[in-house]
């Protein structure tokens, strides 16, 4: 049985903001200032065990990416409730959505070195965790380029290539392909599905529901509360009446293929398997149902 990375239970998080008045007419020119408490999350319970991938989704404003920092170690906030991170676990670096304030080497191979040096990491063990860093993430030939010259996408290879080399155990990215086109964000998806497949436990947060493939976990959040856990298929799935799929509930929009499915459900076409997640599966199970011997 795979070991348990995080236990949140009953996690609530609150932050300190400061706020200033003007005071009226015969108050004096100096503002007032108090702090007012924020409440952000609300009752988490959530555990992700070892070497899983998880999607953490939600609309704007749904506490995602405190959920993410929380996970990561990172904020000052007060937090209540019960969180437990195994012994054995390294820290989980978080990959945010412009990665260019994070990166702070000229080029990624520095940024690398910059980030083991900081871990304290023997000289004599860099260039091998770099290099093998730069080939999962395809940015062999870019490793010694001016980071001012790559593209986004590159650039956010650069971010994660670092975190590998780190050698870290999980790896938190926050909507890590909002800013990139298709390719690039095809690049960085690949790279993080191989570095999973060789145990690495991922947490990616996105609104970009077709990122998602069959048997993926899916977390949705909304108000700062956990909606749904649970398998992708699950998240679009609709009750009898045709209406309510736990997407639909967090107020995303489901991916084109998924329209797809509910129009032919509406229509009385139910595939096997009932719910494909991207085209090529979906064409698969029409084509399936097309052979189907017809019901008198
Ligand atoms: N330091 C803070 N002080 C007050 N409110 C905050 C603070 N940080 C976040 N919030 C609020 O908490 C809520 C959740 O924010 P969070 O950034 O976690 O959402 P998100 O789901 O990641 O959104 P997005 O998809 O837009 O990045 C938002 O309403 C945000 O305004």
């Amino acid at each position: 049985m795979q070991r348990e990375r995080w236990r949140l239970r009953s996690v609530d998080l609150f932050v300190q903001s400061a706020v200033s008045h003007r005071p009226g007419n015969n108050g004096g020119n100096n503002p007032l200032v108090h702090t007012m408490e924020h409440h952000l999350l609300h009752q988490i319970d959530l555990t992700i065990k070892h070497g899983e991938w998880v999607f953490l989704v939600g609309s704007n404003g749904s506490g995602k990416s405190t959920l993410a920092r929380l996970l990561a170690g990172l904020g000052h906030a007060r937090v209540t409730g019960d969180i437990a991170r195994m012994e054995d676990a390294s820290f989980a670096p978080l990959v945010a959505q412009n990665p260019e304030a994070a990166l702070v080497g000229m080029t990624p191979e520095e940024d690398a070195i910059l980030l083991l040096e900081q871990l304290a990491v023997e000289a004599g063990e860099m260039p091998k965790r770099i290099d093998a860093a730069m080939r999962i993430v395809g940015l062999t030939d870019q490793m010694k380029q001016p980071i001012a010259q790559l593209s986004g996408g590159q650039k956010q290879l650069a971010a994660i290539a670092g975190c590998i080399a780190s050698g870290a155990d999980a790896l938190i990215v926050d909507e890590p392909t909002a800013m990139l086109d298709p390719q690039a964000s095809a690049a960085v998806m690949a790279a993080l599905r191989e570095l999973h497949r060789t145990g690495t436990t991922v947490i990616w947060v996105t609104q970009r529901l077709e990122e998602l493939q069959e048997g993926d976990r899916v977390v949705s959040m909304k108000d700062g509360r956990i909606k749904f856990d649970g398998r992708a298929e699950q998240f679009y799935s609709r009750d009898n009446a045709n209406v309510g799929s736990p997407c639909e509930e967090a107020g995303l929009d489901a991916p084109y293929v998924v329209h797809t499915v509910w129009e032919l459900q509406r229509s009385g076409i139910m595939l096997d398997p009932p719910m494909p997640l991207t085209a090529s599966s979906l064409a698969k199970a029409v084509n399936s149902y097309a052979k189907q011997p017809a019901c008198s």
